[in-house]
Parts: C-alpha cells; sequence; structure tokens
C-alpha cells in the first residue's frame, strides 16, 4: 500500500493525563493508540516528560511491544531520555525544548545557540537508526541550524498560529499562517522533511493541511477533549476526513 500523502500521527499523552488524574490504570493509553490505528492514524506520538506528568514509562514499553504503527518518541535532550530512546529505538525521535514549570510545549526547540551539543546528541540516535525529528518555531535559523546537526525531520510548532486564531486574533493568525507556509517551502528545499503539530484543531487543520510539503501532523489535545463528546474513533475519523479535503481541494 503507498504511503498517504499527508500522515495522521496522534498523540495520546492526554489519555494519560487523564489516567494521572487518579492513578490506576484508565483510560489505557495503548487502548487509545489501538482504536487510533483503527480510525486511521498513521502513527502514534508520546511525550514522556521529565517530570512524567502524563506518559509513562510503562507506557513507553508498552506501546514498543504491543503498537504495529510507528512511534514518534517526543524527548528533551537529556542523556535521561537519550539512554531510554536507544534502548527502545522507536521510528522516530522528536527532540522538544522542556520547561517544568510550563503548562505544555510553549515554543520550538532553541537549536541554533547549541548546536554542537545537539549536533552530539542525535548522532548516536540516527546511528541507532531512529529518525531525528527536531520541533522548532518557523524560524529560518533554526531550520538551518536543524539542518546543519543533520537532523532528518523538522516538526514546525503550529501553537502560535492555533492560539492566534482561538483568541480571534486574526491579522496574527494569518501572519503566523504565512510564515508557516514559507519556512515549510524553505526546509523542504533544504531535504528536511517536514512536520507540524501543536494545538490544531478542526478550525485550524485545513490551512496546515493543505501545505504541499507538510508530510504529517501531530494531534493529540484536540483529539482526546473531542472524544469526550463523540468518541475517539468518530473523533480521529473526522480529522482524517478534514486533512484529506484540504489536501484534495
Ligand atoms: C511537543 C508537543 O507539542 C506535545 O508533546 C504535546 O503538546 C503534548 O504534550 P504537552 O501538553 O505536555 O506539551
Ligand atoms: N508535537 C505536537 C503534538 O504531538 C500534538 O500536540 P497537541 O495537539 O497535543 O497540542
Amino acid at each position: 500500500m503507498s504511503e498517504p500523502a499527508l500522515r495522521l500521527g496522534v498523540n495520546i499523552d492526554h489519555v494519560a493525563t487523564v489516567r494521572n488524574a487518579r492513578g490506576g490504570a484508565y483510560p489505557d493509553p495503548l487502548r487509545a493508540a489501538k482504536l487510533a490505528q483503527e480510525a486511521g492514524a498513521d502513527g502514534i506520538t508520546a511525550h514522556l516528560r521529565e517530570d512524567r506528568r502524563h506518559i509513562s514509562d510503562a507506557d513507553i514499553e508498552g506501546l514498543m511491544a504491543t503498537l504495529s504503527l510507528p512511534l514518534n518518541f517526543e524527548m528533551a535532550a537529556t542523556d535521561e531520555m537519550q539512554a531510554i530512546a536507544l534502548r527502545h529505538r522507536p521510528h522516530a525521535v522528536c527532540i522538544v525544548p522542556e520547561r517544568r514549570e510550563e503548562r505544555t510545549t510553549e515554543g520550538g526547540l532553541e537549536v541554533a545557540r547549541e548546536e554542537n551539543r545537539l549536533a552530539h546528541f542525535i548522532a548516536p540516535l540516527r546511528e541507532a537508526g531512529c529518525r531525528v525529528s527536531i520541533f522548532i518555531a518557523a524560524d529560518s535559523k533554526q531550520i538551518e541550524a536543524a539542518h546543519r546537526i543533520g537532523a532528518q525531520v523538522i516538526e514546525l510548532h503550529t501553537g502560535a498560529y492555533c492560539d492566534a486564531h482561538a483568541e480571534e486574533r486574526f491579522e496574527e493568525r494569518d501572519a503566523e499562517l504565512a510564515r508557516l507556509t514559507e519556512m515549510a517551502t524553505f526546509a523542504h528545499s533544504l531535504g528536511l522533511e517536514v512536520h507540524a503539530g501543536h494545538g490544531l484543531t478542526y478550525d485550524t487543520v485545513q490551512p496546515v493541511a493543505a501545505l504541499p510539503e507538510v508530510r504529517e501532523l501531530n494531534i493529540g489535545h484536540f483529539l482526546v477533549g473531542e472524544a469526550i463528546f463523540r468518541g475517539l474513533d468518530p473523533a480521529i475519523r473526522e480529522m482524517r476526513r478534514l486533512m484529506d479535503d484540504a489536501r484534495a481541494a
């Protein structure tokens, strides 16, 4: 079967957030991952935060043992996380910035200022066969740096675009979209595979899905929220439909 032009990676972090609110085992992120696969996801994304506020080490082990979809393992650039990634060797490792006190991943990784360290950090991950992705803002300096350190993929942070839409700052939203558009083209011209994600919803997904250079969208928080109202399977299928329609238009 040929690969879809635009892949959907379903992020299951916030299934774990709900589970962790009470401890115990319910709802199970692995069950969500299996359901996502049946609903048309092309991959699963999970972020093992240093503070383990949602996904746990056991979740990653379970995903690696049972999942037949590729796992996009999001992690900070720390020795602990590198060791975990090298033990599991997921399909992709996405390096993200982390600040302990943040509510969510608020910005992209500062690659340009940490080029040397990050080049050494990702080398063993690449050697282990993981595709290395860097989660960054739509900024040419960061994209060039990601390219120089040897990343194969960049994921553009769509949070600013989504926040501007949600807060009805439409001029700013359009400017953010223009930036994402220009930087997706730029990254592609360097030979990087382009992904995008963070904060995407049914209202914001289509303009990003329509960008021809974007090969994968990673979407989680909105889908888990929407699942409360319509169920996870229909919530994912609707996202898939919107993405496919935007791509076909
Ligand atoms: C890097 C990223 O964007 C994801 O990990 C996602 O936002 C879900 O996790 P958080 O809500 O913990 O940031
Ligand atoms: N890397 C972004 C991601 O995996 C999903 O982000 P969100 O949809 O949970 O905000």
